[in-house]
Parts: C-alpha cells; structure tokens; sequence
C-alpha cells in the first residue's frame, strides 16, 4: 500500500537520548554509523531527511568525565555545549564516508514561535534539503530557560516536521515501539502495530521515560498529533532492530504507525481555510480568477491587478476578484512591497523588477485554498 513511508519524499528522523547513548556512557558509535548509512542510503535514493538528534548531554558527561547527570540548569547547559561538538563531529566524520555533509541546526521555542523566524528556519532547512546535506536539529540548550524549552526532542521533532512540510516523522528509541503499557514493568505488553494519531486511547497507554529519555511514550504520542496537523505520519520504531530505517521504507510493518486523519495538502488546506486573520488583499483579473478556479493553477503576478494591506511573505492574503469577491485564501510568498512591484509583470521580468527571483508564483496552489 502506498504511504507516506514507503512514498514520501520528506522524512524527519527523531534519534533519541536512550538509544544514542551507551547506556550514558558517551555516544554509542556502531550504532550512530549504522543509522547514519542507513540515513545516506535513503538521501541518494531522493528522500529529504532531516536529523533531529538528541545526545549533547549525554556525550558531553563522558567527555567531562561525569558519572551522574547534574541536577543544576547551568552544569546540564554546559555538558550540553561540550557534548553537542561532538555529536555533529561524530555525524559529519561518518556521513563524509557517503559523499554528503551535515548542518548544525540549533533551535528554541522562540524561534518557532516567531513568524520571520520561522519562516526564515523554514527557508534555511528547505534550501539545505535541495543540497547533498543532513540537517541535524537539536535544542539550543544553551540559551534556553526551563520555561521555555521543548525539554524532549519528540516535540521538537514534531515542529521540524510541520515546519518542512515532511511526509513522515520517525521517531527512533530504545523499545520497539508504543505498547499498552509500559513493557519496562509489564512484561506482557503489547505492541499496537498503528492507531489514529488523534485516538485518545493512546495517551492513556503512553508512559514516562527512562533514565536517560526525557519524555518517554507520552512525549511521543503528543509529538504525532503535532505532526498529524500537517498531514505528518508517525512511527515510532526500534533503533536497534537492524536496518530499521530501509526497512521501514520498503513497507515492512516495524514499531507503531500514528495515522494522521488527512494528507499532508490537505491538512495545511484545512489550516488555510480556518485562517481567518488575513494580513491584505490580493486583486486578481478574470483570466487569473479562472486560472484559480478551473485549472487549480497557482497565482502568478501576471494575473494580479492591485496588492493592499501590509502582509510580509510567508503570511495569509486574500485573494480577491475585480468585483471585490473573496475566491481564495493562501500564503504569499512575496512581501506586500515587492507583490506590489511585480503585480502585472511575467516571470521574466520579475528577477528585472526585484533583482532577484524568489519564487516563481506569488502563491503557490498547495497553499491555496478556493473558498
Ligand atoms: N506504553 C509504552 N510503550 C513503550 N514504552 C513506554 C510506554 N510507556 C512508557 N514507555 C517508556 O518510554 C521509554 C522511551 O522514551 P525515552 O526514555 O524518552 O526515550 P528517547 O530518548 O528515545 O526519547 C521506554 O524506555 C519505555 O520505558
Ligand atoms: N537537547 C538534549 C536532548 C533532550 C532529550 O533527552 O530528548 P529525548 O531523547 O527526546 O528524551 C540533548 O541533546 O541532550
């Protein structure tokens, strides 16, 4: 059956505290080389993957000679520092073998939850993933305060995964997937081959995490139904059974599926649909309007009549007919000076008009919707 494991282009990959470490004795090395093929394999095969890794504290505690894991915010932000060197040393040295390079991404709360920000995030991973390059996410461990941290990966996961527009989020850890109860003190548990992102039956399995895991199953959980809002399925999987990835990709039922209710489209659809706050206008000609409306094209400048409204790019217009009827809301992906500018033009002047090309629609019909 086609999925968007087996089909998908976008994945992101989730590797959490519990498996990277050596039982938090430093980073577990054959492992990381085996995930790290595995992920080189499926890039040069097409898939955009970007690498959510955990494990700073835990590398940085063995390169500190630390036994315990410190209970002081500052002592876990500095091993997190040390360690996070080395986790990207250790990636970058073993998928050099494989003729590509990693980027360090580091990212806060904030930063997602500021529009220029994200979109800037967004662009920035979206050009890495075009180049022979493993992004690698983590938390920026060093500027963040207990209030505002993700804390675990899982959710940060999940937000990289809405963030790129990804098919799937996989989220590898130490058990082979969501049981009905935790099989660390029930040994007869269960393994719930998939279930609907969204089914609360879930949450009420989902337990805490391990000693070196922050969020356990419940973080996981939560982390597919972030995912599942833009059309993201999950499957939380193993990482030591071999060749989980690969297998994964060629259709083999590994670990728990967390089915989102619609397809990636359709969901951001959905979101566009029930944005109600628009940030301007966009006044579009008859040939435009029907361009939109028959052929389910996007909007390119030549069909724009006029732009109102101060909207930046990134940010939700309206987009409306020469009679002033609302037929369509999407995000624009020029600034409300630059539609301006090119309102009217062909493509080819567009670069003329700007100096540079950023897009060739001003909105692109995935981000459109007809209302
Ligand atoms: N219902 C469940 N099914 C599987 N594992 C569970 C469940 N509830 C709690 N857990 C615990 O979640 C742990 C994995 O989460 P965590 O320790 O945070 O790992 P990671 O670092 O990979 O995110 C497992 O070791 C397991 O003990
Ligand atoms: N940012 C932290 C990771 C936090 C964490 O442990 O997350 P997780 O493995 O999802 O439970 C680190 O790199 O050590």
């Amino acid at each position: 059956m086609a999925s968007s494991i087996t089909h998908g282009q976008r994945w992101v990959v989730k590797i959490g505290s519990a498996l990277l470490t050596n039982d938090g004795a430093g980073l577990d090395a054959t492992r990381i080389a085996s995930w790290v093929q595995q992920m080189a394999e499926l890039k040069q095969a097409g898939i955009d993957i970007v690498l959510v890794s955990s494990g700073a504290v835990a590398a940085g505690m063995a390169r500190l000679g630390w036994q315990e894991r410190p209970e002081s915010m500052e002592l876990l932000q500095a091993a997190a520092a040390v360690g996070q060197t080395q986790l990207v040393q250790t990636y970058e040295a073993l998928f050099e073998q494989y003729q590509l390079h990693t980027a360090q991404v580091l990212l806060t709360h904030d930063d997602l939850a500021d529009r220029k920000r994200y979109l800037n995030a967004r662009n920035t991973l979206r050009a890495l993933q075009a180049m022979p390059i493993i992004p690698i996410v983590n938390e920026n461990d060093t500027v963040v305060t207990d209030e505002i941290r993700f804390g675990d990966n899982d959710t940060l996961g999940a937000l990289v995964a809405n963030l790129v527009e990804a098919d799937a989020l996989i989220l590898l850890t130490d058990q082979d997937g969501l049981y009905d109860a935790d099989p660390r003190s029930n040994p007869n548990a269960q393994l719930i081959p998939q279930a609907q992102a969204n089914d609360p039956a879930i949450v009420a399995v989902a337990g805490g995490g391990g000693k070196l895991g922050r969020g356990g199953m419940a973080t996981k959980v939560r982390a597919a139904r972030l995912a599942a809002r833009s059309g993201a399925m999950t499957v939380i999987a193993g990482g030591r059974i071999d060749d989980v990835l690969l297998r994964l990709r060629a259709g083999e039922s590994l670990g728990t599926r967390l089915v989102p209710d619609m397809e990636p489209i359709a969901a951001r659809k959905q979101w566009l649909a029930g944005h109600l706050q628009t940030k301007g206008d966009v006044i579009i000609d008859d040939g435009a309007a029907a361009a939109l409306i028959k052929k389910g094209k996007s909007l390119l400048p030549v069909g724009v009549v006029s732009i109102s409204g101060h909207f930046q790019r990134g940010e939700c217009v309206s987009v409306k007919n020469t009679q002033g009827a609302v037929i369509a809301r999407g995000l624009v992906n020029y600034d409300a000076l630059e539609a301006s500018k090119v309102c009217g033009q062909h493509s080819d002047q567009v670069q003329q008009s700007l100096g540079y090309i950023a897009e060739l629609e001003l909105i692109h019909r995935d981000n459109l919707v007809l209302l």
